[in-house]
């Protein structure tokens, strides 16, 4: 077993409770994540209330993203618990950080796509769109993702992730590189999602002061959430006036307690060498077929066909003049192929098939079988040399209709 690096356990400063609320959209207990030999998450507990927004703040490479994505289910805890309140895919709504769109599809285009993997209606798209582009000020429909900015796209992602009007939005920094006054009517969004739908959102982002608005703060550091409370208690219980200056006192308040307690991280419960044993995922999927996924992918190969029509062309051609080179080829008898004969089989004295012959059977001793074939033979579009045995020599020279000689080597007796 892998031993996992000595940090101080998380000092939750609001509740430590390991029975969760019964009204918190998610809930992590003893989460342990590791890649290859470097652990990632640390015996990391961590509450979300419903209807609230909970702002995940923590130094790059602190293991944000890979929590959010045990948490959505693109990545397996190797051990711990993830709950979560909606049971349904369509429930979570998920903004990743790399932006996962099409850039060679519109921005009509991309929600239709969307909508269609979650069963909207094209009304609903339309209208859910229309709203969307309005409240993040997206530019025009018709313009495809590689034709706008970063920032652009980012919101384009974020509107994605709220096409389906899920209960729970989870967004790894939405806000990266946007205009101050669009981050901030970004916030004002969540807030009154938040405040008068019953939306829960977990947001992630490096500017900690923004994070200010959310109802709940998890500090989390080198895979361990260092504290959990709202923004006035964080800022009461550390006498500070600005969140920045209240996670580094934290921040070093953990380091102190590491050095002078040496507290051992508290080891997995549980490890698991098999994939099989691995916790289940927070939403279990068991449909093998869904309809709308296919409808969705099909309109977007249309949609995406309809880009390139040259490759379109090609794609439809292709198989029709493989299907007429085949044909031509394969199946016919060679035309102008020189086909020589040498014929053993004693036939007349003449050393000829006589069609006269053909007229018996060769079985009543009449027409020998190598007339027979040279008669079938003859049908078809072969230029054929006949050489007959005659027993007056090893070697015979015959020509074609074209003039060509050729030379028949008898069989040796
Ligand atoms: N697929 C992977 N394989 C190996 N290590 C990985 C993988 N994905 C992430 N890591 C490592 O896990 C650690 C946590 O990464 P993660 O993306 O969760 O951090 P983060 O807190 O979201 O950072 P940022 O704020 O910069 O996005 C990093 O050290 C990263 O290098």
């Amino acid at each position: 077993m892998t031993a996992l690096v000595d940090e101080a356990p998380a000092q939750n400063l609001q509740q430590t409770a390991v029975v969760p609320r019964p009204s918190s959209a998610v809930v992590v207990r003893s989460a342990y994540k590791q890649y290859g030999q470097t652990a990632i998450l640390k015996d990391l507990n961590l509450t979300i209330p419903t209807g609230k927004i909970y702002g995940l703040l923590g130094p790059s490479g602190c293991g944000k993203t890979t929590l959010l994505s045990c948490i959505v289910g693109r990545l397996h805890l190797d051990s711990g618990e993830i709950k979560l309140k909606g049971k349904h895919i369509s429930d979570i709504g998920y903004m990743p950080q790399e932006l996962a769109l099409h850039n060679e599809l519109s921005i009509k285009e991309t929600f239709t796509y969307y909508g269609y993997i979650f069963n909207l209606s094209n009304d609903v798209i339309e209208t859910r769109g229309r709203e969307l582009k309005e409240l993040l000020k997206l530019p025009s429909y018709s313009l495809s993702l590689n034709e706008i900015s970063g920032g652009q796209q980012r919101r384009v992602s974020l509107a994605v992730a709220m096409l389906h009007d899920p209960k729970l939005l989870i967004l790894d920094e939405p806000t990266v590189g946007l205009d101050p006054l669009i981050s901030q009517s970004i916030w004002e969004l969540l807030l009154d999602l938040t405040s008068n739908e019953g939306k829960t959102v977990i947001i992630t982002t490096h500017y900690i002061e923004e994070a200010k608005q959310s109802q709940m703060i998890g500090l989390m550091r080198k895979g361990t959430l260092l504290s959990e409370a709202s923004p006035t208690e964080l800022l009461t219980s550390c006498n500070c006036s600005y969140l920045e200056e209240a996670f580094l006192k934290i921040c070093q308040n953990q380091v102190a307690e590491t050095n002078s307690f040496k507290i051992p991280v508290k080891q997995p419960t549980r490890r698991f060498s098999y994939a099989r044993d691995l916790p289940p995922p927070p939403l279990l999927n068991n449909t093998l077929f869904t309809f709308g996924r296919f409808k969705a992918q099909v309109c977007k190969n249309i949609y995406l066909l309809r880009r390139n029509i040259p490759f379109t062309l090609f794609v439809i051609f292709l198989p029709l003049i493989q299907t007429v080179l085949f044909n031509v080829a394969c199946g016919h008898d060679p035309k102008h192929l020189t086909l020589g004969i040498l014929n053993d089989e004693p036939v007349s004295q003449t050393g000829t098939c006589s069609l006269m012959q053909t007229k018996n059977c060769f079985l009543d001793g009449g027409v020998p079988v190598s007339c027979l074939v040279l008669e079938r033979l003859k049908e078809k579009t072969f230029e054929l040399v006949e050489y007959s045995n005659s027993d007056d020599g090893q070697y015979a020279v015959s020509e074609n209709k074209s003039g060509d000689s050729f030379m028949f080597r008898k069989k040796l007796q």
